[in-house]
């Protein structure tokens, strides 16, 4: 029988509906809204209900992808909620395609930054892969922890990298948009007070700092490499700052490192206008060391760490304090303004109003 002719029961909608409340993985903020959509499509029809305020991002995301199901009628939607949920039990998932990446997602147990020390070199990793390494508000603190414990540990560099085929995403744009609407600005001033203390972090680490950047970056990833001493880059990664599409503005000390490291007009390119740069072009612009071909990445850039790891480790230290020493106080003074201004941003129409495009991009059936 051809998928169109099917039409799903009342039994079958109330059993893909027990059903939903069974899955062990969450499907995701995208297949949720398609979910509610459906559901309120199938049982009171076409979107009834007043468009919530722009404050109110869940419960506006909520109406944005119940109202773009237009008139779609309800056994339609019926069956098409069936289908859904049925494509996300896990005996579909089983005996369909579970993808590569799916093998890193968090398990309980498992952890979105990972942290290892081995051979003179304490590795901090991204590990959110299905998510392509979007830093969330537990991420950032688990960093400064992790930044604080490697300036006093044994190793003599520290290196950030990324699991799976991007570096990072950047924040995780649901950091804001899980929000009760009462506690929007509450949340943008913890918010910015935790940027700060993570980006200090950062203007503070003692040893050498390594970014071995292995495939997409994006927004504060980016800004943050004018705060490291090495950046190695594969082939495939680019470099992106999209901060005027999000209406936000640059951080991690970007509005002063950008335009020392390549320029003002370069910078304006990237943090203004959101350029996308190859990691040729970010070499090209002193954001970036070195470029290595994809095929011998990994093993080039860590032969290579494993042999400065060696170097006297006081040496390391005092070598870099006298290259970033002089710079420190006009950092932190940098790093607290542009905190300041992005509070203010994240609670701009523009910037609510890019959040909700995001949130809603895929939910629109
Ligand atoms: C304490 C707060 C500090 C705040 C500091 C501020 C920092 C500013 C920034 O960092 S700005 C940069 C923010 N990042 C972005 O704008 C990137 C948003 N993501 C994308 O544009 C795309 O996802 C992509 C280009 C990175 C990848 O696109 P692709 O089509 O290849 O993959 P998907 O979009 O399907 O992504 C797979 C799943 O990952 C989720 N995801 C990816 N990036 C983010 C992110 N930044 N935030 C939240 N979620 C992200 C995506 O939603 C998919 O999830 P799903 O499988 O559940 O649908």
């Amino acid at each position: 029988m051809s998928r169109t002719a099917m039409r799903a029961s009342e039994k079958d909608f109330e059993n893909a509906r027990n059903q939903l409340k069974l899955l062990m993985k969450d499907p995701g903020n995208e297949v949720k809204l398609k979910l509610y959509a459906l559901y309120k499509q199938a049982t009171e029809g076409p979107c009834n209900t007043p468009k919530p305020s722009m404050l109110d991002f869940i419960n506006k995301a909520k109406w944005d992808a119940w109202n773009a199901l237009g008139s779609l009628p309800k056994e339609t939607a019926r069956q098409n909620y069936v289908d859904l949920v049925s494509s996300l039990s896990p005996s579909s998932e089983s005996s369909s395609q579970v993808k590569p990446a799916a093998a890193n997602e968090k398990q309980p147990g498992s952890e979105n930054i990972i942290v290892t020390s081995q051979d003179g070199i304490t590795k901090i990793m991204f590990n959110r892969p299905t998510k392509k390494n979007a830093i969330t508000t537990s991420m950032y603190k688990e960093i400064i922890h992790a930044l604080k414990a490697a300036s006093t540990d044994n190793s003599a560099i520290t290196v950030f990298t990324g699991n799976g085929d991007y570096y990072s995403s950047g924040n995780d744009l649901t950091n804001f948009t899980d929000v009760p609407p009462n506690s929007i600005e509450e949340t943008a001033k913890n918010a910015s007070i935790l940027l700060r203390e993570f980006v200090d972090a950062f203007i503070d680490f003692p040893k050498p700092l390594v970014a071995v950047i292995n495939g997409p970056a994006v927004g504060i990833v980016v800004t943050l490499l004018g705060l490291f001493d090495v950046v190695y880059a594969s082939d495939k990664a680019t470099f992106h700052t999209p901060f005027s599409e999000l209406g936000q503005s640059p951080e991690g000390c970007a509005s002063y490192t950008f335009p020392k490291i390549m320029g003002p007009a370069k910078a304006a390119e990237m943090l203004i206008f959101g350029k996308k740069l190859t990691a040729g072009e970010a070499c090209a612009r002193g954001l970036v060391t070195e470029v290595f071909p994809e095929s011998t990445f990994q093993k080039e850039v860590w032969t290579r760490l494993k042999a400065y790891a060696k170097l006297p480790t006081n040496s390391l230290r005092i070598s870099k304090e006298l290259i970033r020493s002089n710079e420190k106080e006009k950092l932190h003074a940098v790093n607290a303004e542009e905190c300041t201004v992005l509070q203010g941003r994240w609670l701009s129409e523009e910037c609510m109003n890019a959040l909700m495009n995001f949130v809603s991009r895929k939910s629109k059936l």
